[in-house]
């Protein structure tokens, strides 16, 4: 069942039988996505889970047409806000990536540039937003987007550099800069996983607040299931570039997919840890399925 503020009507994002690959060395092609097919509803938080290397920022950055130059790409469809973007003309679709698609990476020292100030920065995304705005009320805009991510003295940040910022403080600066300026998807890969356990906790009530108060569908990437399931409403699975399973996120404890069940059981428990944790073994028939 969908929670109550999920419309289940068309969704804002659709994507059908993506496939990724790589050439290697001796010319053969590596496929790191196999058949993904996703969709995610408006005001959706959909998490992405699996090891590492099993897709899922690629899944991402596909969607936002930022994939690699390299990268040998196809899919049966990727529709977002009722748009094709396949057929879209390249300019078209960065445009609308632009305003409408936020992603917000684990580490905001390569997001932000190390070169302009807090304050440029909020200006010029909010103006790739609303061009027409300038003046006080953009230097509004900016105060406003500081205090909405809890930060106490936005005057002194907002002419602060990059590496003037925390971690906490520049991943709560990307948020400030990917929500407040309205778009309707936020692709989120590791937002919190280079931060401290309670720097991540703050920054992610800010992000609960702020995608909640604009209703933004949020993609949430992570490798911690216990995390998603509190955060996401749904989940997909990924494993070796396919979707294995996709659940409520409330019923992810209950998964019944063997790699499912194999990563919850190699999730450390906070209390009583064990001596050792499970490894998980592998069945050549997951590739397949
Ligand atoms: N530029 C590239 N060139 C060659 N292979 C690549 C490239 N980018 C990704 N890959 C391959 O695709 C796989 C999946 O990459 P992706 O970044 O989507 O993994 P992921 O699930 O997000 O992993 P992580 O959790 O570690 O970020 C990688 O393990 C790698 O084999």
């Amino acid at each position: 069942m969908q929670p109550d503020h999920i419309q289940s009507h068309e969704p804002l994002c659709e994507i059908a039988n993506l496939r990724i690959g790589f050439r290697g060395h001796d010319g053969h092609l590596s496929e790191a996505v196999r058949g993904l097919s996703l969709r995610l509803q408006p005001g959706e938080r959909l998490g992405i889970v699996g090891e590492s290397g099993s897709g899922k920022s690629l899944t991402g950055r596909a969607l936002l047409g930022l994939l690699p130059s390299s990268a040998h790409w196809s899919a049966d469809g990727m529709r977002f806000g009722g748009e094709d973007l396949l057929t879209m003309p390249a300019r078209e679709r960065r445009r609308l990536c632009g305003q409408q698609i936020g992603m917000i990476l684990q580490d905001p020292k390569y997001s932000l540039n190390p070169v302009m100030t807090v304050e440029q920065q909020l200006k010029e995304a909010f103006r790739l937003r609303s061009p027409s705005l300038r003046g006080q009320p953009l230097k509004d805009r900016v105060r406003e987007a500081l205090e909405a991510v809890h930060i106490r003295n936005p005057d002194q940040v907002a002419k602060a550099y990059p590496h003037e910022l925390s971690g906490g403080m520049g991943q709560r600066m990307m948020i400030a800069m990917m929500v407040s300026s309205g778009p309707r998807l936020l692709i989120a890969d590791e937002p919190t996983s280079a931060l401290d356990i309670l720097v991540a906790q703050q920054v992610l009530t800010v992000l609960d607040e702020l995608v909640a108060q604009h209703r933004t569908s949020l993609l949430f990437i992570s490798h911690d299931l216990p995390l998603v399931m509190s955060f996401c409403d749904r989940v997909a699975v990924m494993y070796a570039g396919r979707v294995v399973e996709t659940c409520a996120a409330r019923d992810l404890a209950q998964a019944t997919h063997p790699y499912t069940r194999g990563l919850l059981a190699a999730t450390p428990p906070l209390n009583n840890p064990p001596a050792a944790l499970p490894v998980l073994a592998r069945d050549p028939a997951w590739l397949s399925r």
